[in-house]
């Protein structure tokens, strides 16, 4: 009830054992608080908190327009419903140098596991679209070196993303991967990699934890878990596609509604009460009040 009662401390310490476990994490976008339950109870390792969906939600472009105080309220809603650490998406830090310490520590205090800054230019835009633009290796190992002094729980991990790769090849995201590990990265994030060789290569030119971004409609193919831990990837994201299967299912049940006047026809794929209740703990908060759950819920899944 309530939830989380794992100090994000503890929360974090896991995180880095798990990363050195050899086991490939998983970690699913929670397009909500509630979601970030599901994530969990379905047997997920982790949740991720994307910037594209926190925009999407808002109703925007992801090139750059929610704030730090935007980003950081909702990485504390989702994070203290889970159990599971949460990695949450930080763009380029907000800013220049200064302001991604301050982004660090505003997300450290959200209680988050770990976050990712990469180096996109402002305005930045998602990582599998032609046209985005890098910041030069010394801005970006900037950016690593202020983001790793501010944290002030040395297990609050900071994951350097480079999306050089879609802009100057794989040789360049290499090279650059390097620099961001020596400027303290503890784990890197390579944006847009083509194939299941590149993130082999990318494996054996670096030594820390490496995750692979299996978002839909972009320039990586969807790999397996197994294809993915083969080459040696330790985590994955699937940053949007809940928010993409939930609005799919909202499209299409909003479509029934215009043809037959009734959502009677999808009242099977919806989601009962039964297991909405069940989700948010209801039954529980009767320890503060016995007439809270005193009523019969239709169990129908
Ligand atoms: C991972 C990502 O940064 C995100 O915000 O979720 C996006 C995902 C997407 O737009 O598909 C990205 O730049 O890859
Ligand atoms: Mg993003």
């Amino acid at each position: 009830m309530l939830y989380s009662t794992v100090p994000a401390a503890e929360k974090r310490a896991r995180f880095r054992a798990a990363l050195d476990s050899g086991v490939l994490q998983r970690l699913p976008g929670a397009f909500n608080p509630l979601s970030a339950r599901l994530i969990q109870e379905k047997g997920f390792e982790g949740v991720y908190i994307s910037g594209a969906v926190i925009a999407a939600d808002l109703g925007l472009p992801d090139i750059g327009f929610t704030t730090l105080t935007e980003v950081a309220t909702r990485g504390g809603q989702i994070s203290r419903m889970t159990d599971l650490p949460t990695l949450i998406d930080a763009d380029t830090g907000f800013g220049e140098p200064m302001n991604v310490a301050r982004t660090v520590q505003e997300l450290e205090n959200a209680g988050v596991a770990g976050l990712h800054i990469e180096d996109q230019v402002n305005p930045k835009r998602c990582g599998h679209l032609d046209g985005k633009a890098v910041v030069d290796a010394d801005t970006a190992v900037k950016r690593i070196k202020a983001a790793v002094d501010a944290r002030r729980d040395p297990n609050l991990l900071v994951m350097a993303r480079t999306d050089v790769r879609g802009v100057e090849g794989l040789g360049a995201a290499i090279d650059r991967a390097k620099q961001l590990v020596d400027a303290g990265a503890d784990a890197l994030f390579p944006e847009a990699m083509a194939s299941l060789e590149e993130f082999e290569a990318m494996r054996a030119a670096i030594d820390v934890p490496i995750l692979a971004n299996m978002t839909e409609f972009g320039k990586s193919e969807l790999f397996t878990n197994k294809q993915l831990a083969d080459v040696g990837v330790n985590l994955v994201i699937y940053p949007v596609s809940l928010l993409r299967i939930a609005m799919g299912a909202a499209e299409r049940g909003l479509d029934r509604l215009v043809d037959e006047g009734s959502l009677k026809g999808e009242v099977a794929g919806m989601q009962t009460r039964a297991r909405l209740y069940e989700l948010l703990d209801y039954e529980a908060y009767n320890a503060f009040d016995t007439s809270l759950f005193n009523f019969d819920v239709p169990t129908a899944r």
